[in-house]
């Protein structure tokens, strides 16, 4: 899809992805992708499986530089500044823009340290700081009420849905910009699930949120903004509202439709 203006947002971009190819090796994943993610909105990744949501957000934090043989062309700008560029280090950029997985995935640790861990790893060694700044990470993510007595305590002991708000938690920490969801709620049931989307909606106040969802529902839910894929590119990028009551492109059309994917 051709580039789009910026005007097009409520809100300034907090990142614009520009011309965007990557390659799995000789697998062209991404096809001249361009994008725009408002800032403090929530932006959506749709389309059927295989069509390459996964693999732009984990763009967004140079998660595909862990493997050899993969290959970025092209820029994400954030702030105006190429995030993908050689000069640019890559964990500096996951602590500006950080992820949540579709599977709640905490340490094998208490509660207090899986917070804990991502300002010991930055070399935060006082301990009222730290202490600070897990309760308030775990009040962004709705879950200090719940385990404030019992900070100590493995995460494992917590429910699936307390999990994945630890995660949000963990990615809260280090005072993101942009925060990546990938499929947030898929693992969880319905009422878990309602809580992560409320807690989406609070956390947009203060962060730029982009989120992978395969539930059309959802996207209408949570989402300011929706760009819709289709095999490695972006067919179609516009308001949630309008791309749902009037989507423009007919493959957008369908998919939402339920149609095909
Ligand atoms: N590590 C990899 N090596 C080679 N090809 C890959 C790799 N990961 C993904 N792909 C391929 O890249 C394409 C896009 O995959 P991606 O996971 O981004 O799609 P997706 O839209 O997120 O799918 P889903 O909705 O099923 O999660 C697919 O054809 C997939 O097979």
């Amino acid at each position: 899809m051709a580039y789009i203006a910026q005007e097009f947002l409520d809100t300034p971009p907090k990142a614009e992805v520009r011309n965007l190819d990557f390659y799995y090796g000789s697998f062209h994943a991404l096809k001249k992708v361009n994008m725009l993610v408002a800032d403090k909105r929530v932006t959506a990744l749709i389309g059927p499986s295989g069509c390459g949501k996964t693999t732009l957000l984990r763009c967004f934090n140079r998660m595909h530089d862990l493997y050899p043989g993969n290959r970025y062309e092209g820029q994400i700008a954030v702030d105006e500044i190429n995030i993908l560029g050689r000069q640019v280090d890559p964990i500096e950029v996951r602590m500006r823009i950080s992820m949540v997985f579709q599977k709640p995935n905490p340490f094998p640790k208490s509660i207090y340290e899986n917070v804990a861990y991502g300002l010991r790893v930055r070399g935060e060694m006082r301990r009222n700081i730290i202490d600070e700044k897990v309760e308030k990470s775990l009040r962004g993510a709705a879950l200090w009420e719940e385990v404030k007595d019992r900070l100590n305590t493995s995460a494992y002991d917590l429910s699936g849905g307390q999990q994945q708000r630890l995660c949000i938690a963990r990615a809260l920490v280090s005072d993101p910009e942009i925060i990546l969801f990938d499929e947030p709620t898929s693992a969880l049931d319905p009422i878990a699930t309602n809580s992560i989307e409320k807690l989406i909606g609070i956390i947009k106040e203060q962060v730029s949120i982009l989120i992978v969802t395969h539930s059309m529902q959802q996207a209408a839910r949570i989402s300011d903004y929706t760009a819709f894929m289709y095999l490695g590119e972006l067919v179609e990028f516009g308001r949630t509202q309008d791309m749902f009551s009037q989507p423009e492109n007919q493959q957008t059309k369908d998919y939402i439709s339920g149609r095909f994917g």
